[in-house]
């Protein structure tokens, strides 16, 4: 089964008006990248970039939503909401969600429904701590968020997983290619279990210290069909190089 690779931003809790220029570059930069490109801003900018990336090979996406469509939720936005703003994708339960708003397995499965119901596709993140890969419980860990994250419909078309060691985060470090090509395979492995021939189709990022520099090598490990960058996100140039090593 051949999967086009992806390419996927996620800022995080940066990024002001001015940094939409970074957009710009980036489409002069990839104007014809051999990968799907996408960028998660923060809520603020995706109509905004959603605008100016619009026609160009960059897709935009949001970093969390409601599990509902409205309602009284302070401070919240729904999927609905994100698809209207120009939205096409969604990032559910990165580790930075389950720590600081404590998000559960099932609250993730729920946006992940919410997110398919307005019509984005979930980039859904499981990922074990440094302490768990330690006590040698990576592995099952991350099945069981795997388990409890993603609702029964899940296909190639409607869902991205992330695997994101929470130690790798941020740190400049990564796991061996061996340790990531062992998590990806198992992965792989409990999604055919539960999807059967779906899970060849959908798609597994690799995340946590993602740079233009080592994208080459981790993105060629089996299994391994993209990646989710933060840091080096930020600035088009950085970024440009992990389009080029996807593609
Ligand atoms: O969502 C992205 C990840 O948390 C990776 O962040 P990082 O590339 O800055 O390590």
């Amino acid at each position: 089964m051949s999967r086009r690779k992806l390419a996927a931003g996620n800022w995080k809790m940066n990024g002001l008006a001015a940094q939409l220029a970074e957009i710009d570059a980036l489409v002069n930069a990839c104007p014809a990248p051999g990968c799907d490109v996408l960028i998660c801003p923060p809520a603020t900018l995706i109509a905004p970039m959603a605008q100016r990336a619009a026609g160009s090979v960059v897709a935009v996406g949001g970093q969390d939503c409601h599990a509902r469509d409205s309602g009284a939720h302070t401070g919240d936005v729904s999927a609905a909401m994100l698809r209207d703003a120009g939205a096409s994708y969604v990032i559910l339960g990165h580790s930075e969600r389950r720590a600081d708003h404590g998000e559960s397995d099932a609250d993730v499965r729920a946006k992940t429904e919410a997110a398919w119901a307005a019509g984005l596709v979930a980039i859904v993140c499981v990922g074990e701590t440094e302490a768990q890969r330690d006590a040698g419980e990576a592995l099952s860990v991350v099945g069981a968020q795997l388990a409890g994250s993603l609702p029964d419909g899940a296909t190639a078309a409607n869902t991205v997983v992330a695997y994101e060691p929470v130690w790798a985060i941020g740190t400049g470090r990564t796991p061996s290619n061996d340790d990531i090509a062992e998590m990806h395979s198992h992965m792989r492995a409990r999604l055919a279990e539960r999807f059967g021939a779906e899970a060849d189709g959908m798609r597994l990022l690799y995340g946590g210290s993602v740079k233009p520099g080592n994208a080459r090598e981790i993105f060629g490990l089996a299994d391994v069909d993209g990646g989710l960058v933060g840091g080096a996100s930020l600035k088009a140039a950085d970024f440009a190089g992990i389009v080029e090593a996807a593609g």
